[in-house]
């Protein structure tokens, strides 16, 4: 028997042999991605591209089986690469330490893959591949495991629905003032600790300029104006604590830590008590008196009123109290938090001063947990709500939902099996690779979810067709190579008219010279940028590179009125050979070129397997920080999310001839109190 005994005879000879030739893109190296990378190998994948941007963290050890303790702080793709070839001497393993979403990874490199397979862990990079897949026309099997649940998605452009043509679930937000001053819950001071005071935009370790359009915001939305006219107050008072920690003086920072903790949990709060109707409702807060804590006269549990044992440690100065594998489990003292408090503020202000310019949130910093552990237990004691340990604070902030190997492993498995499928469908008899599908879906081909039923416990689903709304897939794409710094809006525009009309209206020969003055009748926007439109044309005659439109970004034209017939076109930009000759066009279009024909709808799929109810389940999601804008809300995870279907509204402001989108998500939301 030899290696490949069983997997000849479950694929066949064809299938088998040409797996071999196959050129696969995996993105994510992490808990389903070593599983993934392992079957891919063994099944006999021949062309590997395996891309991550992160390294191995110790935490990452209990599931993910490429890795050893060794290997922590190394590229997890090359090790996983590394680990995998082995098993596989005909495998060819190309490892990347990088970000899915930089700007070389562009459509003609995606178009070098036949088939793609997700292991991400975020809504922003699925959402990145998703459409990189719907522009270069490549098939994707996207996939999510949260705790014991799991979908696999398989995604084929024209015939199944793409990752955007369903809204995500929207994370949950809180209104400002619930997280700024009139927190109830142990999750709205966890909230306030890692989105307000540590990072959120100006406060101690953050970035330090003065946004105010949150609260600009919430005033918009109706929330209390005075509580907000003392909440601005209270974060310019704030800018002067921060300006100390960031003190060169090392035994100053003892000094700043403290302003911090009489600013922030003694002064605001006598602020707000000064406010007497804020509190005719609420239970009062109480402001914590330093000396009280320090002397041992801090509030006690009978105090915090919150039923936990506040237990007196001999504070180990790290925040962490000393101890076995029980110290994150353990309820801290007042004293205790103060401790943790003063060392992690000294620890982080002392890495400022070492040349960290921001520091942000990140579960598996101590430094940054300590403070955030910290910071909301004491907010909790002033405000007498539950304390939580450091361990619980940790899930909660970090939005840690425990990762199942089992989970992975399953969901590895069935994004083998649906990839198997699209490619036995897709092969051609003669040539060595696989080519797109060109009439229908794969019969086998499903979407399948793992659920909490035991007697089904996985739920397979034909998949459905595009949704005709999506935003995503139902544009038509233009694979459009150019020389971004020579060619202007205007020469890229009038170039892709002329191919979608068919005819030419000037003289426009696309060398970057054209110097027509004449108006154009359509929208263009890069992302929620509005570059032009019919009453603004100031942007057509600069450069591509001048307006930040570089490679692996797109340009998307709206035939806003519909008249033109050819609906929205995402062109994207990628970049001419180096040895392009300098007389021929200055602007590609990579054929075949899409039918500009008024698009028939997309072929109709009768689901062949029972859907339950009258719903198919959301695609679930591991809710995962993302960094958010500065306009961004507070959301409990940090996941602001757009809704794709949506066309553009014409809200908009103008920065520096730019207009930008007015993006409703970016508002706050005010979901409950
Ligand atoms: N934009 C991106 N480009 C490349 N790789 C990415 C990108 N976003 C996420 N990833 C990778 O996807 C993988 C997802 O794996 P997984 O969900 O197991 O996450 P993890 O970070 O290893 O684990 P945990 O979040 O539980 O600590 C990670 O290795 C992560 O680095
Ligand atoms: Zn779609």
């Amino acid at each position: 028997m030899t290696r490949d005994t069983h997997a000849l005879a479950i694929l066949g000879s064809e299938l088998y042999s040409r797996l071999a030739e196959v050129r696969v893109l995996m993105v994510g190296s992490g808990g389903i991605g070593c599983e993934l990378l392992k079957n891919i190998v063994l099944t006999g994948f021949g062309h590997i591209t395996l891309l991550d941007l992160d390294t191995i963290d110790l935490s990452n050890l209990n599931r993910q089986f490429l890795f050893r303790k060794k290997d922590v702080k190394q590229p997890k793709s090359f090790v996983a690469a590394r680990t995998a070839a082995p098993f596989n001497p005909r495998v060819q393993i190309e490892p990347l330490h990088a970000n899915i979403k930089d700007p070389q990874f562009d459509v003609a490199w995606f178009k070098t893959f036949d088939i793609v397979l997700n292991a991400l862990d975020n809504l922003d990079a699925r959402r990145h591949v998703n459409k990189m897949c719907m522009a270069a026309n490549v098939p994707l099997v996207e996939s999510g495991t949260a705790g014991y649940f799991g979908q696999v998605q398989p995604i084929v452009k024209d015939y199944t629905e793409c990752f955007d043509c369903l809204p995500k679930p929207t994370p949950k937000t809180f209104p400002v003032c619930t997280i700024r001053s009139t927190p109830s819950q142990p999750i709205h001071c966890i909230v306030w600790a890692k989105s307000y005071l540590f990072p959120y935009d100006s406060q101690l370790f953050g970035e330090g300029d003065d946004d105010q359009s949150e609260l600009d915001e919430a005033l918009k939305q109706g929330e209390n104006a005075k509580e907000i006219q003392t909440l601005r107050q209270e974060a310019q008072a704030l800018k002067v604590v921060r300006e100390a920690l960031r003190t060169n003086q090392a035994d100053c920072r003892q000094d700043a830590a403290r302003k911090a903790f009489d600013k922030v949990f003694n002064q605001d709060v006598q602020n707000l008590l000064s406010m007497p109707d804020m509190w005719r409702e609420r239970t009062k807060p109480t402001p914590l008196n330093w000396q009280d804590i320090v002397g041992g006269q801090g509030r006690t549990d009978s105090e915090n009123g919150n039923g936990h044992v506040l237990q007196h440690s001999n504070g180990s100065g790290h925040g962490v109290i000393n101890g076995n594998g029980i110290k994150d489990r353990k309820t801290l003292s007042v004293k205790d938090m103060l401790d943790m408090f003063m060392s992690s503020t000294v620890r982080l202000a002392d890495r400022l001063s070492h040349g960290e310019e921001t520091i942000s949130f990140d579960k598996d910093d101590n430094d940054t947990l300590d403070f955030v552990c910290a910071a909301a237990n004491l907010r909790s004691v002033v405000y007498n709500i539950p304390n939580k340990t450091r361990w619980e604070i940790k899930e909660m902030a970090g939005n840690i939902i425990p990762a199942i190997a089992t989970t992975n492993a399953i969901i590895a498995g069935l994004i083998v099996l649906q990839a198997l499928h699209l490619l036995r469908d897709t092969l051609p008899s003669t040539s060595k690779a696989p080519t797109s599908l060109t009439s229908s879906l794969p019969p086998l081909l499903r979407s399948i979810h793992i659920q909490h039923k035991p007697t089904i416990p996985l739920q397979p689903t034909r998949p459905e067709p595009p949704n005709s709304q999506c935003g995503v897939c139902r544009d038509t794409y233009i694979d459009m190579r150019c020389n971004v710094g020579k060619v202007t809006l205007r020469n890229v525009v009038e170039a892709v008219l002329e191919r979608v009309s068919g005819k030419k209206d000037n003289e426009e020969d696309g060398d970057g010279e054209s110097d027509s003055n004449e108006e154009l009748y359509v929208t263009v926007y890069e992302d929620k940028r509005i570059l032009a439109d019919p009453d603004f044309d100031d942007n057509l005659n600069r450069t591509l590179e001048d307006l930040g439109c570089g490679r692996g970004k797109f340009l998307t034209l709206v035939d806003e009125d519909g008249t033109a017939g050819w609906g929205t076109i995402a062109i994207a930009i990628g970049e001419l050979p180096s040895d392009h000759p300098a007389h021929i066009p200055q602007i590609v279009f990579q054929e075949p070129i899409p039918n500009f024909a008024k698009e028939s709808p997309a072929p109709q799929i009768q689901p062949s397997t029972p859907v339950v109810g009258n719903k198919r389940p959301l695609p679930d999601d591991d809710i995962e920080e993302q960094p958010t804008s500065k306009r961004s809300k507070i959301t409990t995870n940090g996941v602001v999310l757009p809704t794709p279907t949506q066309s553009p509204s014409k809200n908009y402001k103008e920065v520096n001839g730019v207009i930008f989108l007015e993006d409703e998500s970016e508002d706050i939301v005010v979901l409950d109190d």
